[in-house]
C-alpha cells in the first residue's frame, strides 16, 4: 500500500521549472530516497509533500490526503526535519523536545530520543551554543517526537562526523522497523546504498530513473569496469570499438573502462591479440556513484 503518491507535480520559480512532472509512490514501511544534483528539485519537491508549498499542478496525496488542503492533519502523520533558522537561539534542547512533544497528541517519550542521538549531556545547552552537527540531531529528534507514520529527512546527516552518521542510520534501521515510512533527500551515496529501498533520481526536475539502489548499478551504461597500466600504447581507435563501452578514460598510463562484461571479454582479447601486457588489471562493479553520473546530466 503507497503512502505518498506524487502525480505529474510542477512547480515553477519565476517562470522558470523546479520540478518538471514528477511521480512516485512510497510504500508503507519503505525508505524511499531522493538523489540528484544541486539544483535538481528535490528540496521542492519533498516541500510539496510536506504541504509547506503549493504546486502549481499535478496532485499529492500523504496518506490519503491533501498536503495542502488537509495541512493540519498532515502535520499529525508526517513528520520533518527542521531547518535552523526554525528555532529559538535560547531555547536549550530539553525546551526544544518538550515543546515540541506538547505540540503532538500522542508524543515519543523525548528521553530515550535524546539518548539515542547523543543528546542527553546537552539537555541545558542553548540551541545557539549546539554544533552544527549537534542542531542536526536536534532536528531528527523533533522530527520523530510526534511518532509519526512517515518522516521526511532532507539531508539527513549533512554535517554530521562519521560516528555520528553511523549512528543516525541505525537509528533511521530502527525507526522503520518500528513500521514508520521514511523518505530521505541525501547527497551520500553510501547512506543511499546502505539506507534505500528504492531512490527516485530527479534531475532537472524529471525523474531520470527509479529502481533499486543495486537495480541503479545496473542500469547505468558503464555497469563494470576494468583498468590496467599497458605494457605498450594501446590505439584510440581499438578501444573505443570495444563492444558494450560506456566510458574511455586514461590517467598517468592508466587505461580504465566502464562497459559491460562484454567489453572486459573483448579488451582481454585486444591485449593478447596486440601483445601487450596488462599490469594491475582490476575489474570491478561500478558503484551507485558511477551510476548517479551516469544518469544525471553533467552542468552545460
Ligand atoms: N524560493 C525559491 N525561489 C526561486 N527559485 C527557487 C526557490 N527555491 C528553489 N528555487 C530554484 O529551484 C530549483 C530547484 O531547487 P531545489 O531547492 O528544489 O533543488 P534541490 O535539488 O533540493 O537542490 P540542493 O541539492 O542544492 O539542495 C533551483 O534552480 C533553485 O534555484
Amino acid at each position: 500500500m503507497s503512502v505518498i503518491d506524487v502525480t505529474d507535480l510542477r512547480k515553477a520559480y519565476g517562470g522558470r521549472a523546479a520540478v518538471d512532472g514528477v511521480s512516485f509512490s512510497v510504500e508503507e514501511g519503505e525508505i524511499f530516497g531522493i538523489l540528484g544534483p544541486n539544483g535538481a528539485g528535490k528540496t521542492t519537491t519533498v516541500e510539496c509533500v510536506e504541504g509547506l508549498r503549493v504546486p502549481d499542478s499535478g496532485r499529492v496525496r500523504v496518506a490519503g490526503l491533501d498536503p495542502v488542503a488537509d495541512h493540519d492533519e498532515v502535520t499529525r502523520v508526517l513528520g520533518a526535519q527542521l531547518q535552523e533558522s526554525e528555532l529559538q537561539p535560547k531555547l536549550t534542547v530539553r525546551e526544544a523536545l518538550e515543546l515540541y512533544a506538547s505540540f503532538h497528541r500522542r508524543p515519543a517519550d523525548w528521553r530515550p530520543l535524546a539518548e539515542r542521538l547523543g543528546l542527553t549531556d546537552k539537555l541545558a545547552t542553548r540551541f545557539a551554543k549546539l554544533s552544527g552537527g549537534q542542531k542536526q540531531r536536534l532536528f531528527i529528534a523533533l522530527a520523530l517526537i510526534g511518532t509519526p507514520r512517515i518522516v521526511v529527512l532532507d539531508e539527513l546527516t549533512t554535517g554530521l562526523d562519521p560516528r555520528a552518521r553511523r549512528d543516525t542510520w541505525e537509528l533511521i534501521e530502527d525507526v522503520r522497523a518500528g513500521g514508520v515510512t521514511v523518505l530521505l533527500v541525501t547527497h551520500f551515496m553510501e547512506e543511499a546504498q546502505r539506507l534505500c529501498d528504492r531512490i527516485a533520481v530527479i534531475d532537472q526536475g524529471r525523474v531520470a530513473a527509479l529502481d533499486t539502489p543495486a537495480g541503479l548499478v545496473r542500469r547505468s551504461a558503464g555497469a563494470t569496469v576494468i583498468s590496467f597500466t599497458p605494457s605498450a600504447p594501446l590505439d584510440d581507435a581499438d578501444l573505443n570499438a570495444l563492444p558494450g563501452l560506456a566510458s574511455v578514460a586514461r590517467k598517468d598510463g592508466r587505461v580504465t573502462l566502464s562497459g559491460t562484461d562484454d567489453t572486459v571479454n573483448a579488451v582481454i582479447t585486444l591485449l593478447a591479440r596486440s601483445r601487450v601486457t596488462a599490469h594491475q588489471l582490476r575489474v570491478t562493479d561500478a558503484t551507485l556513484d558511477d551510476a548517479f553520473l551516469d544518469l544525471t546530466e553533467s552542468p552545460a
